[in-house]
């Protein structure tokens, strides 16, 4: 168990490491001697860097990389707050098993080890309008099977995540980590009308009246409001930190559930990478929060961590620029006048 009480993770949230300046300036300085104009390979240099810093290395690999997708059910979708029934997320995860799903192609593509895991599908949590979504024992359990995921000798992990009703969730989430309205997190998730629009709202703000007065910390929004799959990516994304293992984050719902964390310490993100900005409108504002800028824009609105492996392609297009470019005096090219 890496977080043997909910005190634990607090502490291991409040006391984040950095990455290594050493490296980050070696990269640096490596991307300014290759054989192209200074800054021209833009935000490719950028993340060469970035994961120079993490791995504390100046010439930073992706050899073994993993996509951590979660799955766990909703008490809430007895409102009627998604497009598709419960019943999908235990079958989609029968889909990831065999192969079938976005998420296995995807992560096939850019070369990730795909691990699946199930969180006590039958035992939805409790409705979180009239209680906390989980007990403290439940969310203890679901942010350490997320730390589990995280092998020490992972060179970049990505999670996604697979629980129908979880949009209705990450907006609870971002409300209560960031205020605002709930309209402002909500959107159509698996594709909802404007009357679904309209009871997710009414979820929310009801789960935000419910829980006014409990704490407000990352450990007890997260059992509150939050979810297993959620509250798994963020064990995952925590305990990652505490190995230096860079992340790339998906879409709305797996970046609400950093969403807690980054409220008590803003520093969180700072290993991260946003794959991707969702299509799902809370996700520009909730990336803004966030610190975060995304990779890539495609009108994407899935999950399961699609984004984020998309992402990974390019990653390893940076690393292999920053790594087998010749430098100006071995190409015996000549510098800038
Ligand atoms: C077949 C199918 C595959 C999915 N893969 C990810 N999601 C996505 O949709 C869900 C969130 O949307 P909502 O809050 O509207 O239920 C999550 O399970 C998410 O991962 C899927 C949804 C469906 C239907
Ligand atoms: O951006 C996401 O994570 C997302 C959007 C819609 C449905 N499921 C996931």
């Amino acid at each position: 168990m890496i977080f043997a009480s909910p005190a634990d993770f607090r502490v291991a949230l409040a006391d984040l490491c950095v990455p290594d300046e050493g490296a980050i300036a070696a990269a640096r300085a490596r991307q300014a001697e290759l054989t192209k104009p200074a800054g021209s390979l833009g935000r490719l240099e950028d993340l060469a860097v970035f994961i120079a810093g993490w791995q504390g290395d100046p010439r930073p690999r992706i050899g073994r990389a993993r996509t951590a997708i979660f799955a766990g059910n909703h008490g809430m979708t007895v409102h009627g707050v998604s497009a598709f029934p419960a019943s999908v997320t235990v079958q989609m995860v029968a889909n990831f098993e065999a192969g079938g799903a976005a998420i296995n192609a995807l992560s096939g593509a850019a070369g990730l080890e795909l691990e699946v895991i199930a969180l006590d599908l039958d035992t939805p949590t409790a409705d979180f309008t009239i209680a906390p979504a989980m007990t403290e024992a439940e969310c203890l359990a679901s942010l350490n099977a997320g730390a589990a995921v995280v092998a020490s000798d992972l060179d970049l992990l990505t999670v996604g995540e697979m629980g129908i009703g979880n949009s209705t969730a990450a907006a609870a989430l971002c409300l209560r980590a960031f205020g605002g309205t709930a309209a402002e997190w909500i959107g159509p998730g698996t594709g909802v009308d404007a009357e679904g629009i309209a009871r997710k709202t009414a979820v929310v703000e009801q789960a935000r009246a419910f829980h006014a007065d409990g704490p407000a910390d990352a450990f007890e929004t997260l059992r509150r409001v939050g979810g297993r799959e959620i509250a798994a990516i963020a064990g995952a994304v925590l305990h990652a930190r505490q190995l230096g293992i860079p992340v790339v984050l998906d879409g709305f719902i797996s970046s609400a559930a950093v969403a807690p964390l980054a409220a008590d310490n803003v520093e969180i993100t700072d290993h991260c990478i946003a794959g991707h900005v969702s299509a799902e409108p809370g996700h520009v504002r909730l990336l803004a929060r966030l610190g975060l800028d995304p990779l890539l824009e495609l009108g994407m609105r899935l999950g399961e961590g699609s984004g984020g492996a998309l992402a990974v392609n390019l990653i390893r297009s940076a690393l292999a620029a920053h790594n087998q470019m010749a430098t100006f005096a071995e190409a015996q090219v000549a510098a800038k006048l």
